[in-house]
């Protein structure tokens, strides 16, 4: 990709499908020609007045060759950072395989000790814990380890497996960097990013440890070959290679010693993840191939150590099964809780018609240092059309977007492009006339990562001399985990960067645009975008030059800048695993920071297109509705609810930053009128209507749970049904009733009726409880706090009448054929459409061609010549 000699189609369909728009693409070409990061370049710096000019001028390619870039323009001279970079900058590893790593000054021998492996590498295991604290202050300016990287340390000293549970940003990475350090022995870290090795083995060189990472791609046989000799102190290497370098790792371990095989953001592991990556489940090989058993000359197995800030007790029973982790395995759990991050959940469309209403305070504290600039008036009123358009909530009705009060039926969040998307068993075997759509669909957004997400396949970095006297302000001892009283935060926040998640790639370049225009120094990261923009926004981001990443979930796990601010989620994760590991690159210094999630609380969402088993649909399905759950919710702590999801008891009644806690749940309102009328209504849409003097077991499913008409009935058949039968809710809306249902399901008087799992309860019937409530109908009261939807529905009050009129007379053959006509004279004529919309639809069409049939394609192409 990227080659000067690709033809227009061929830059115009990767370019496509990194989520860019035609016209862009257009005239990007003919600005810059037919070079895909030159375009990329000129549409990711146009009407930007920021510094962040993603000017590539060389890179290393996957199979190592440097490449020479065209320079595009002269404002932007500045070199791109290349890996090489790094090398030089941390005194680059000479060629004639000098040993780096040798044993640190403070190992000493004692009588008695435990020695393992070759001599050279003995190793005190008695002690460890004096001599850490050396070690820490020495190479990482931290004064003293917190207790549970303590516990995880004494499971290695003790040579046991270990599974750590700690939040984001507790400091697991020490856990497994120590025993280097203790023993000069290798320490093997398996790790599924490329830009997360990176990062680890920069920081361990400016802390004075060596480091290399080797990815998936073609291997750089000298950094492979030194680091198989034993030249680093830790090797970061990602699955799918550790799987190939089995061999050489065991004679590594002969000659060097191993002392340990770390395997960071272990959720990838588990199928029932969030992230789950096939070459992580074949790690089995490392207790296979590194045990007593295999190795003779191993006095012990080499400890496994596997961490994760995010696993749900299920995933962590996944875990030590699949990499077959030793029964006496000790699992060291901690607080998932971060009491410095304030969780907010907003209302708002998330479409671009919202834009200006939720990113003004975002424009008003990173944009505004631009707008007092004279660049910004001329930057803004280039796109002065695009700028305009993009209004509030005034404008929704002229606008394509949703309102966000849209309610569909669909189940939709998405605009209605995406399907859900189901392979049975055999991942071959896709569902009959869906793979066209799918493949067209899938290509938006970024559901599954590679582990090669930068343009390097591996890097070496030297130790550099830590500073001899550390600032300890340097790095602020984190807050004390919450142990009694809880101490509250208060803001205003720090200066600090924002990432913004968002579920399509389209979107991640749309928003950094429109924050662009208006000063912010705002870059789009996702999976699609060449893979040197991404380094090099992974780089600017940590010098502080970008201020706000507009990123899919390609830019999330392990991120570890201190002073992000604000993560902001625009539109629905997907889980909530996903949701509290892309919310911890927050506030990683312990400083208050904002977790904001902008999600259409009108709407219910509807899971991203991916290949997923029939099992794994109903998985994804209960992770999807529970993250809706969670912001739907209006009245429980939003850090309860999620340290509660990862199966953990909640020590604090509240963490007093949160929406809920600041703003206090919503008055409580008796819905028994409400209740009553929608458990009956459920029960008796059902056949055999209940009888209480039948034994009724709860686990008795209705077989006879349809319709009058054979039909099941849905929850929006059953709304109808109230509306028929009762003048006082006749005008009532969809909202408050699924709202409602929601509740009456988590109080166990429903449940969902259909084999699938739903987001939102879709075919409800009533389960045994619910039956005795009906029965028991007293003048008891029946008090709720009211679920998000339902006090949108009581703020935005629609009348339901105009929908019921319009909905009433359609089962009419005569009514019909006079609506439809109406509908065609109404129907503007295609010459009479918005001729920018009009392209718009044919370049989506054609894209859509282009997924579906390569041959096709060119001749779709040949067209916009
Ligand atoms: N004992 C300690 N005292 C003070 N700071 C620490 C300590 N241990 C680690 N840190 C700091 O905490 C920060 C976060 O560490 P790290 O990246 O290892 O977090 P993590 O638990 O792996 O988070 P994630 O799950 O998001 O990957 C680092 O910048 C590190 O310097
Ligand atoms: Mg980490």
């Amino acid at each position: 990709m990227g080659a000067s000699n690709l033809s227009f189609d061929q830059v115009l369909v990767e370019m496509l499908e990194m989520g860019f728009e035609y016209s862009s693409i257009v005239e990007g070409i003919k600005t810059v020609g037919l070079s895909i990061p030159n375009v990329v370049e000129h549409i990711l710096t146009a009407g930007s007045a920021s510094t962040t000019t993603m000017q590539p001028s060389k890179f290393r390619a996957p199979h190592g060759k440097a490449l020479k870039r065209k320079a595009l323009s002269s404002t932007s001279q500045v070199r791109q950072s290349s890996i090489l970079d790094h090398f030089h900058s941390n005194e680059m590893v000479n060629e004639h395989d000098k040993p780096i790593s040798k044993m640190p000054d403070d190992v000493t021998v004692m009588p008695g000790q435990i020695v393992t492996g070759p001599m050279e590498n003995l190793v005190v295991m008695s002690d460890w814990e004096t001599r850490v604290g050396g070690l820490l202050q020495k190479h990482f300016g931290i004064l003293c380890l917190k207790s549970f990287q303590k516990e995880a340390l004494n499971a290695w000293a003790a040579h046991k497996d270990c599974l750590v549970l700690a939040a984001t940003g507790s400091g697991k990475s020490l856990c497994f960097q120590v025993p280097a350090l203790l023993t000069g022995k290798v320490v093997v870290v398996i790790s599924p990013l490329i830009s997360l090795m990176h990062d680890q083995c920069l920081k361990l060189a400016r802390h004075g440890v060596s480091a290399c990472f080797l990815g998936s791609g073609q291997p750089d046989n000298t950094v492979e070959k030194k680091a198989m000799r034993g030249m680093y102190s830790i090797i970061y290497v990602c699955p799918e290679t550790v799987l190939r370098l089995i061999q050489p790792l065991q004679k590594l371990a002969e000659s060097h010693g191993i002392a340990l095989f770390a395997i960071d953001e272990v959720h990838c592991v588990s199928k029932w993840g969030h992230d789950f990556r096939p070459d992580y489940s074949r790690l089995s090989v490392l207790r296979e191939n590194f045990s007593t058993s295999k190795l003779k000359f191993l006095e012990f197995d080499i400890p496994l150590m596997a961490l994760t800030a995010t696993a749900t007790h299920r995933v962590q029973e996944d875990i030590l099964k699949s990499l077959r982790m030793s029964k006496e395995t000790i699992v060291v759990l901690t607080s998932f809780f971060r009491s410095n991050l304030r969780f907010m959940v907003k209302h708002s469309g998330t479409s671009q018609a919202f834009y200006e209403k939720d990113f003004h305070e975002l424009i008003k504290v990173y944009g505004s240092k631009l707008n007092s600039n004279k660049n910004k008036k001329s930057s803004i009123s280039k796109d002065s059309d695009d700028v305009s358009s993009s209004s509030g909530a005034g404008r929704i009705s002229n606008n394509d977007d949703v309102s966000p009060y849209d309610v569909d039926d669909n189940h939709d969040d998405y605009g209605g492009r995406y399907v859900n998307v189901m392979r049975s068993g055999n991942t071959d075997n896709l569902v009959k006339g869906k793979e066209l759509s799918v493949e067209f669909l899938e290509n938006d957004n970024d559901d599954c990562q590679s582990v090669d997400d930068w343009d390097v396949t591996c890097g070496e970095f030297c130790a550099q001399s830590p500073p001899k006297d550390w600032e300890l302000s340097e790095i602020d001892d984190p807050p004390k985990e919450p142990e009694g009283s809880l101490k509250v935060l208060k803001g205003p926040l720090e200066q600090g960067p924002a990432i913004i998640y968002v579920p399509t790639r389209k979107e991640t370049l749309k928003i950094a645009k429109y924050l662009c225009k208006f000063g912010v120094k705002a870059a789009a990261y996702n999976a699609a975008l060449p893979k040197s923009h991404l380094r090099r926004v992974h780089k600017e981001f940590h010098e502080n030059t970008i201020e706000v990443v507009v990123a899919t979930i390609a830019f999330g796990m392990g991120i570890d800048k201190p002073n992000v601010r604000r993560i902001i989620h625009y539109g629905w994760p997907q889980s909530l695993e996903a949701y509290y590991q892309e919310a911890g690159r927050a506030g990683r210094d312990g400083k208050l920071a904002d977790c904001i999630l902008f999600a259409n609380l009108a709407r219910v969402p509807s899971l991203l297109p991916s290949r997923r088993s029939e099992y794994q649909t109903k998985q994804a399905y209960i992770m999807l509705s529970d993250c809706f759950r969670y912001g739907m919710n209006t009245s429980c702590c939003r850090a309860k609810t999620l340290v509660e999801y990862f199966g953990e008891e909640f020590s604090h009644r509240k963490c007093l930053l949160c929406d809920v806690c600041v703003d206090g749940p919503p008055q409580r309102q008796n819905m028994k009128d409400e209740a009553c009328i929608l458990l009956q209504t459920i029960a008796a849409s059902h056949a055999c209507s209940y009888s209480m003097d039948v034994a009724y077991d709860d686990d008795i499913h209705f077989e006879y749970g349809y319709g009058r008409h054979g039909e099941r009935l849905c929850l929006k058949n059953i709304v109808g049904k109230i509306r028929e039968q009762s003048q006082k809710f006749l005008n009532t809306d969809i909202l408050l009733w699924r709202g409602l249902s929601r509740i009456l399901e988590a109080k166990g008087y429903i449940r969902e009726g259909d084999d699938k799992t739903h987001v939102q309860i879709k075919f409800p019937e009533p389960t045994k409880l619910g039956l005795e409530f009906i029965r028991s109908m007293s003048e008891e009261a029946f008090y709720v706090y009211p679920e998000a939807d339902m006090l949108l529905a009581a703020k935005t009050h629609k009348p339901y009448s105009s929908f019921s009129e319009w909905g009433k007379g359609w089962a009419d053959p005569e009514i019909r054929r006079q609506r439809l006509e109406r509908m065609q004279v109404n129907k503007k004529p295609e010459t009479l459409r918005s001729p920018r919309k009009h392209q718009k639809r044919k370049a989506n069409k054609m894209k859509h061609d282009m997924r579906t049939s390569r041959g096709r394609l060119e001749a779709k192409l040949t067209k916009y010549k």
